[in-house]
């Protein structure tokens, strides 16, 4: 029998066509639609999740079955909503999540030409609207260029909703030390890197709403299992020591992560947003 000599094997030949990726650094990509219309008298709604800075569970997603409460309310759809993205800790810290976030809605609001921004927050997400809020602390003059997008932010902004917020890091690790297992990976130098507690920002948030003429909503479940009533409480304090105006909602909205899919929470926004 006649040994085979070796076959020369079939010559693979790689692909040398290296995808062109273009640079997302902000995940600005993972928005999510969930509606559009290109009415000029629209009203946008946008959506920013929780998860602790950390938890890669929580996504833009979060939101989409009360989204599609809301598209079904919009009978005249003359509503816009999108969720937005933004990197996690630890890889990413207090304040770059933050800046991620102002980053990917400065450049949706620009892309689109939106007006009549309502920003909606869950947990985390409603830190990060809380800190927006807070942005006259700073001397416009010395803004950098995430603050300085914040203020031209504001301009656009006509509501927040803060859905089962947290507001002062200070009270959560007094009421919850456990929790600082997830502040650690945001704030690595410690909390005190966080600067808008509440007791220290709230003359400048005063101010914002004033100025910016923006209608503040805060919202918390009854049944809320990891966040006890405190930190809204402690936050509606704050906000009648300063008399500012806003809008108190509480009902039984769910667990913790329910709120952002709670139909009766999908109808305060809507009831609220036209
Ligand atoms: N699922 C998160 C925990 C979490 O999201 C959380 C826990 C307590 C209080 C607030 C939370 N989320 C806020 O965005 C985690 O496992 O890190």
């Amino acid at each position: 029998m006649i040994k085979e000599i070796n076959k020369p094997k079939a010559i693979v030949r790689m692909s040398t066509t290296i995808k062109a990726i273009s640079p997302d650094p902000t995940l600005f990509n993972k928005t999510l639609t969930f509606q559009e219309t290109s009415k000029s008298s629209r009203e946008t709604v946008i959506y920013i999740h929780g998860g602790a800075w950390n938890d890669p569970s929580n996504t833009p997603n979060d939101f989409n079955s009360l989204a599609n409460v809301i598209k079904s309310m919009d009978v005249e759809s003359n509503i816009c909503q999108f969720s937005m993205e933004y990197r996690l800790s630890p890889e990413i810290t207090n304040p770059r999540n933050l800046y991620d976030v102002v980053a990917n809605i400065t450049r949706l609001v620009k892309e689109k030409g939106l007006t009549s921004l309502n920003i909606v927050g869950h947990s985390v997400g409603a830190t990060f609207i809380w800190q927006i809020l807070s942005v006259l602390k700073h001397p416009q003059e010395n803004m950098n260029e995430a603050q300085l997008q914040m203020l031209d932010l504001l301009r656009t902004v006509k509501r927040v909703f803060l859905l089962d917020g947290i507001y002062s890091l200070k009270e959560l690790l007094e009421e919850y030390p456990q929790y600082d297992c997830f502040t650690k990976l945001a704030f690595p130098d410690g909390i005190q890197m966080y600067e808008e507690e509440p007791s220290i920002v709230m003359s400048h948030v005063k101010k914002a709403l004033f100025r910016f003429h923006v209608d503040m909503h805060v919202v918390h479940s009854y049944r809320d299992e990891l966040l006890s009533l405190r930190q809204t409480n402690s936050l509606i304090a704050c906000l009648q020591n300063y008399q500012i105006n806003f809008r108190l909602y509480l009902d039984d909205l769910g667990l913790h992560n329910d709120v952002y899919k709670n139909d009766k929470v999908a109808k305060y926004i809507f009831d609220n947003t036209h």
